[in-house]
């Protein structure tokens, strides 16, 4: 019998709830197969602990992180702490020392899911998010701070082997799906140094994936096709902070951002890599037990393909778009009235071969 051992950190708001949520599923979805077992260990880390011990985590979590397989995540953030602490303190803080350079975030509009966009019902994308550098790399700061003279920076740091490797990455994944295209998203008409360096740097590697498709969009724009010519896109590789912002919309536009899922590959395996739904914490609804654990339910599918578990993945998809898919009560993110707990029961349900 396989064991994998996963590192839960549930985090934060309703990171709490769909993890827990997850975590049952997943335990259904291991019984079912009977290949394997998951060995879970679950760290209270995030605000809690960071308002009793003044940081988001332990000194020596990443050295605890490390012999796992795998990361299941829920999110951090809390009304208590300023957002860039906890965002710093927690996933920021594990998936860069990790070198999960390659957050990948599907969106696809799945059975009996309604898009907001009218007549759209074909819509089936792979962001690439670079995960380790851009804003994201934590060049800057502050000073003079409080004075009329006061600087703020965040300086967008891009290097020639870190755009290299993600964007190759994208080519490979792309090479994968039927459509097999790429679409390279940057903004190097206003910001002409790193964003230069991307459209260098693609149009330098696109040689050696001759059967993948690609063109290339200004981020700007890319809002606009996304709403108006879905299907012209696939696979899409983008800088953090605007895949960040692009697969906001490509998960609304699937539905809810409560359904969307991402994995942040450390792609050659030297560290865990770690699997989160997109969303945050949800201040507005997080307590009330209604979080849609969906975007939970499909991190945990990507997970388990990571882990090499491809029968049992593709199970706790089909258990998730049987349910969809079935006419029965939603999430309230996509017009119902079901709390956290029906759905997780509903998908259970199909795992277990039930309400087919
Ligand atoms: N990866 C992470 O850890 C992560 C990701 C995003 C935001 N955050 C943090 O979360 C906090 C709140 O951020 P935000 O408000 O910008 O984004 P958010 O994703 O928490 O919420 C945005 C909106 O989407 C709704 N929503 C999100 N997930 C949902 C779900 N599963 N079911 C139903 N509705 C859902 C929320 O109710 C809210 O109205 C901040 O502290 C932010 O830094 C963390
Ligand atoms: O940008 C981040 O890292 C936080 C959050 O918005 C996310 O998408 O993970
Ligand atoms: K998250
Ligand atoms: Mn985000």
């Amino acid at each position: 019998m396989r064991t994998h051992k996963i590192a839960a950190i549930p985090g934060d708001g309703i990171g709490t709830e769909v993890i827990a949520a997850g975590l049952e599923v997943l335990k259904t979805a291991a019984a079912r197969d009977g290949g394997f077992t998951l060995d879970v260990e679950t760290f209270p880390w995030g605000t809690d602990y960071y308002l009793e011990h003044g940081r988001m985590m332990p000194e020596d979590a990443l050295e605890t992180l490390k012999p796992f397989d795998a990361i299941y995540f829920g999110s951090a953030g809390d009304p208590r702490v300023p957002d860039h602490v906890s965002l710093w303190g927690l996933r920021l803080a594990i998936c860069q020392p990790f070198d999960q350079y390659a957050n990948v975030r599907p969106a696809r509009l799945l059975p009996g899911i309604e898009g907001p966009l009218r007549g759209v019902t074909d819509l089936d994308w792979v962001i690439v998010r670079e995960n380790t550098e851009g804003e994201y790399a934590g060049a800057g700061g502050r000073v003079h701070q409080g004075h009329p003279e006061e600087v703020g920076m965040d300086v967008a740091v891009f290097t020639r082997a870190g755009v290299e490797r993600v964007q190759r990455f994208a080519f490979e994944l792309a090479r994968t799906r039927p459509a097999k295209h790429l679409t390279l998203v940057t903004k190097s008409n206003a910001q002409r140094h790193g964003m230069v360096m991307w459209d260098e740097v693609f149009a330098a590697i696109k040689g050696d994936y001759p059967d993948v498709e690609t063109d290339k969009v200004l981020v700007d724009a890319m809002t606009t096709r996304m709403v108006l010519k879905p299907e012209t896109l696939d696979v899409i590789v983008a800088t953090n902070l605007h895949a960040d912002i692009l697969s906001d919309l490509a998960a609304a536009l699937s539905g809810s951002l409560g359904i969307a899922p991402t994995a942040n590959l450390n792609p050659e395996a030297r560290y865990p890599s770690m699997f989160e739904p997109i969303h945050g914490s949800a201040f507005d609804i997080m307590g009330q037990g209604i979080a849609n654990p969906v975007g939970a339910f499909w991190s945990a599918v990507m997970m388990l393909e990571n882990l090499g578990e491809a029968r049992a993945a593709a199970n706790l998809m089909q258990a998730i778009e049987r349910y969809t898919g079935a006419g029965e009560d939603m999430p309230r993110d996509l017009g119902g009235q079901a709390t956290t707990k029906q759905v997780t029961q509903a998908v259970i349900a199909r795992l277990e071969g039930r309400n087919d």
